[in-house]
């Protein structure tokens, strides 16, 4: 799930450090490296909503030394472990879905990387708990302003150090629900237009760096304005639910992607789809939206319902913009070429 209510305070000098460190090919030769870091790799955004309480993966980087060897076996007892020596590069590392980075920081010195680096996107969602074998004040202090989330000197307490892992795992994985909320829309439990344009500045960005197309489909539902003026709100709240239902049943790739974009419109987007590839889901979508919109409404209620479906595929330019490609798959439910499903009405006169 997206980072956008992330605390600016996790966003600081150990993301920014490591950005820096991925970015410039830094490489702490394990010898020299006091620094370590320990990432928990991600369990699924779904399972974080299930449980607070999970079997995780940790990848711990660090040197081989007899601290590092307790560390693991104690955080084993929880998670699965990989220790690695080296920080993983920019690459390895957008294949990793943390969790957690747990840092060890013995010396001083190395406070200093802390307030050169930029903030790194990719950890803003990550808690950090820094572990020592230095038990300094002044670390303790520097990495707890930095925005880690706790520190612990090494050789740890077992029982005090799994709690408190746990701990940060449980609280983390409570902001992430509390993120979801606030991105998900409350009548059709879709994502948001919020959330929605996040995702499509990454998709978009996706989509030029690799010169692939991505299409926008556009779906309004006509007549719930009527409907909810004639027959009140509950009503016509559950004919967009019902509608909703049938947006999302119509994606078949995990890729792809629906949100109530505003009032009675849903956008879906659809990476990696050209324009005959969209039509084959415009097609679907009609269907599930006919079917989805005769079902919620009756016709006897007098207030038929009819969806209007548009879409624009792109292969994106270096620059391309989010709100001009939204435009542009919405204008196109008035262009000429735009489906419009038979209302519930018609549906009913047809048999
Ligand atoms: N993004 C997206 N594209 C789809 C979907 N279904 C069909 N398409 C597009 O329509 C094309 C033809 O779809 P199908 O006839 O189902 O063939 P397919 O190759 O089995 O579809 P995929 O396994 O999804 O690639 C695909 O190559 C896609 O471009 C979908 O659910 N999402």
């Amino acid at each position: 799930m997206p980072a956008a209510t992330a605390p600016r305070r996790t966003r600081t000098c150990w993301r920014r450090w490591f950005s820096r460190a991925f970015y410039t090919g830094i490489k702490l030769a394990p010898r020299a490296a006091d620094v370590f870091l320990v990432a928990v790799s991600q369990t699924p955004e779904y399972e974080f909503m299930q449980s607070l309480y999970y079997r995780s993966t940790i990848l711990l980087v660090a040197q081989a030394d007899e601290h590092t060897t307790l560390l693991k076996e104690q955080l084993e007892k929880d998670c699965e472990v990989l220790h690695v020596q080296a920080l993983p590069t920019r690459e390895e590392w957008s294949h990793l879905e943390n969790d957690l980075l747990i840092m060890r920081i013995d010396k001083e010195s190395y406070m200093a990387h802390l307030s050169t680096v930029e903030h790194d996107m990719r950890l803003e969602d990550i808690p950090s708990i820094v572990v020592s074998i230095n038990k300094s004040k002044l670390i303790e202090t520097h990495c707890l302003k930095a925005g880690s989330r706790d520190f612990i000197a090494l050789p740890a307490d077992e029982d005090i150090l799994r709690a408190r892992v746990q701990n940060t795992l449980r609280l983390q994985a409570r902001l992430r629900r509390l993120s979801a909320l606030a991105i998900v829309d409350e009548t059709t439990r879709l994502p948001n237009k919020r959330y929605f344009r996040e995702y499509l500045d990454r998709e978009l960005g996706r989509a030029v760096r690799a010169q692939r197309p991505i299409s926008l489909l556009a779906a309004d539902i006509l007549g719930l304005p009527e409907l909810r003026t004639g027959r009140g709100a509950a009503v016509a709240e559950r004919c967009l639910q019902a509608a909703a239902k049938g947006v999302e049943r119509c994606l078949q790739r995990s890729s792809d992607f629906a949100c109530r974009y505003v009032g009675d419109k849903f956008i879906l987007v659809l990476p990696e789809t050209d324009e005959p590839g969209a039509a084959v889901v415009v097609g679907r979508l009609y269907e599930a939206l006919t079917d989805a919109l005769s079902d919620a409404s009756p016709p006897e209620s007098g207030f038929p319902l009819r969806a209007l479906i548009g879409g624009k595929t792109v292969v994106p330019e270096r620059g391309a913009r989010a709100s001009v490609l939204i435009r542009a798959a919405l204008e196109q439910l008035h262009a000429d070429d735009a489906r419009e499903t038979p209302s519930t009405e018609e549906i009913a006169a047809a048999g």
